[in-house]
């Protein structure tokens, strides 16, 4: 008994461990399995869909909400450890029909049917709670806000009773109904707990009454009831149906994203060597789910090596146009051609090799800051090219006041990392436009790029930045007009389309929105300067 007992538990300790190992495993390989098929989506509409997101959250998530988690994973080593409680209640079938086949047969039968039952009803509770993704999202979306991304505004607005209030509201949402489900459950499993009694009474009585009348010893009555117990156990539902439930919906949403239809971006017409004839041709374009299209018949020429500015109001259109040009998304009607080739019908990675992107949302990667510069361009991560965009892109006296150099980590909450101002990392993010001109792509698309430069810098960008850029084509978006003044052709957006077009001279001639735009904003200038000499 004493080896028995010892062999039992090193093997329960052993048994722990790997199961732990194995479920991390197997949760690494989905969660590396749905990021692969996010990160190699061509277009960001399915990314963006709530059933994209709802998809991957069941897939990857752990399930909350239970006491301790659930995921792929732990319903793999759930289900090994409930196939050996149905072996043990076999094994103790086999031991009780020793005494009687039908007492023991009986018992399982009624075992097996009220694990069904109570299973239906108590996974019908988590059902619940699992199926509220967009309460999890928002939830997600609130720990994260609170803690870490709002956390200047948390303080300086008071906001942290706001973000307590909305938890609890969350909490009350969520809950509310589950604990009303879980008390009407709890009333109906009455005739559960009836069953349970009168076979339990059946499986203790019947050997007893044995025993009674002298057909059955007393050591073979022992035999028997643990056998009965053994049997009957397995009509505990056990909590590894709650991790084996999940993980079969988490393999169902995995499945689902895999089987996804994805357009096909690699096989298509080669792309133009030099920069090319950019034409937008009465393109039409609304975001899933939106009621409005945002882009209403564009038509517009870019030719190569232009400098093109975008203006417009907020809300018009400009970036949603860089999106499309970078094949983020696709017109719903109309077409994007290059060099007279449909984009839809080109080979967009090799297409977005041509392009050297900074949007107004640009990323602060995780990383030193010479590979901030120089993701923009991978495939060619070279010092010397790194430091001239730097230089080009006024980012010199930052480069030159970083403890590493190139090597320092841009990453703050890293070890040793530093953080720059909202105007630096425009300054990187700029270099990295630059540094992908300079690695020959040949299309620049500058969102917002001045928006965070001091005012010299924002003088400079013309001289500074776009005579670097060589013979790239160039569509610049931005709201200061200092910035569009030089380019070649400033087109106008207004109702999803091209309102007015031409060089910055021409536009103010022709005393429209542009005009008005730029005497609002030069007012704005004069007005103070004036006043600042009166005082
Ligand atoms: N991912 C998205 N999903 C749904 N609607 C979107 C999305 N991105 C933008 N929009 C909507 O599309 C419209 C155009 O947005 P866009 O960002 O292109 O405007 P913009 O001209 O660049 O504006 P701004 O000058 O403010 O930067 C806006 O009304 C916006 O609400």
């Amino acid at each position: 008994m004493a080896g028995l007992l010892f062999v039992d538990h090193t093997v329960w300790l052993v048994l722990q461990a790997v199961q732990t190992m194995v479920a991390r495993r197997i949760d690494g390989d989905l969660r590396a399995r749905v990021r692969l098929q996010a990160t190699r989506l061509p277009g960001l509409d399915w990314l963006e869909s709530p059933e994209f997101q709802d998809r991957a959250a069941q897939a990857v998530d752990v399930g909350m909400g239970l006491g301790w988690d659930r995921s792929a994973g732990g319903a793999a080593t759930g289900q090994l450890r409930l196939t050996f409680r149905m072996l043990s209640a076999l094994a103790a079938t086999a031991l009780l029909a020793t005494f009687s086949a039908a007492l023991a047969i009986g018992l399982l039968a009624v075992s097996l049917a009220l694990r069904a039952s109570v299973r239906r009803e108590w996974i019908g509770i988590v059902d619940r709670l699992d199926a509220d993704t967009a309460g999890q999202r928002y939830h997600n979306y609130l720990s994260e806000q609170a803690v870490f991304f709002a956390a200047k505004d948390v303080r300086l607005f008071g906001l942290s009773p706001w973000f307590a209030g909305r938890f609890r509201a969350l909490g009350m949402g969520t809950y509310g109904p589950v604990w009303r489900q879980l008390l009407a459950v709890l009333r109906r499993q009455w005739w559960a707990a009836t069953l349970t009694v009168a076979a339990a009474g059946a499986a203790l009585g019947l050997p007893a009454a044995a025993v009674l009348t002298g057909s059955l010893d007393g050591a073979r009555l022992i035999t028997y009831v643990l056998a009965a117990w053994g049997v009957m156990a397995i009509s505990a539902m056990g909590l590894e149906a709650y991790d084996i439930e999940h993980g079969r919906r988490a393999i169902a949403a995995a499945d689902d994203l895999a089987a996804h239809p994805v357009a096909a971006g690699s096989a298509g017409h080669p792309v133009p060597a030099a920069a090319p004839t950019i034409r937008f041709e009465d393109v039409v374009f609304t975001y899933p789910g939106a009621t409005r299209p945002v882009l209403d018949g564009l038509t517009l020429t870019i030719r190569p090596g232009e400098t093109v500015a975008l203006v417009g109001t907020n809300g018009a259109g400009k970036t949603t146009l860089v999106k499309l040009l970078g094949g983020l998304y696709r017109p719903e009607s109309g077409r994007i051609t290059i060099d007279g080739v449909d984009l839809a019908t080109l080979d967009l990675p090799a297409w977005r090799r041509r392009l050297a992107v900074l949007f107004q949302d640009f990323v602060h990667y995780p990383a030193d800051l010479r590979e901030n510069v120089a993701y923009a361009a991978p495939e060619r991560i070279d010092d010397a090219a790194v430091r001239t965009a730097l230089e080009q892109a006024g980012g010199a006296a930052l480069l030159a006041g970083l403890p590493s150099g190139l090597d320092t980590s841009l990453w703050n909450e890293g070890t040793d990392g530093t953080d720059l101002s909202g105007g630096q990392w425009q300054r990187v993010a700029l270099a990295r436009a630059l540094f992908a001109v300079a690695a020959g792509r040949h299309v620049l698309l500058l969102d917002e790029p001045t928006a965070h430069l001091d005012v010299r810098a924002e003088a400079q960008f013309h001289e500074a930045v776009m005579s670097n850029v060589g013979d790239a084509t160039t569509i610049l978006v931005s709201h200061r007009l200092s910035t569009v003044r030089s380019a070649d052709r400033i087109i106008l957006l207004r109702d999803g389309r091209v309102a007015e077009e031409g060089s910055h001279a021409a536009l103010l001639g022709l005393g429209g929105d542009y005009a008005r735009f730029f005497t609002l904003q030069a007012e704005a200038f004069t007005a103070n300067a004036t006043t600042e000499g009166v005082r």
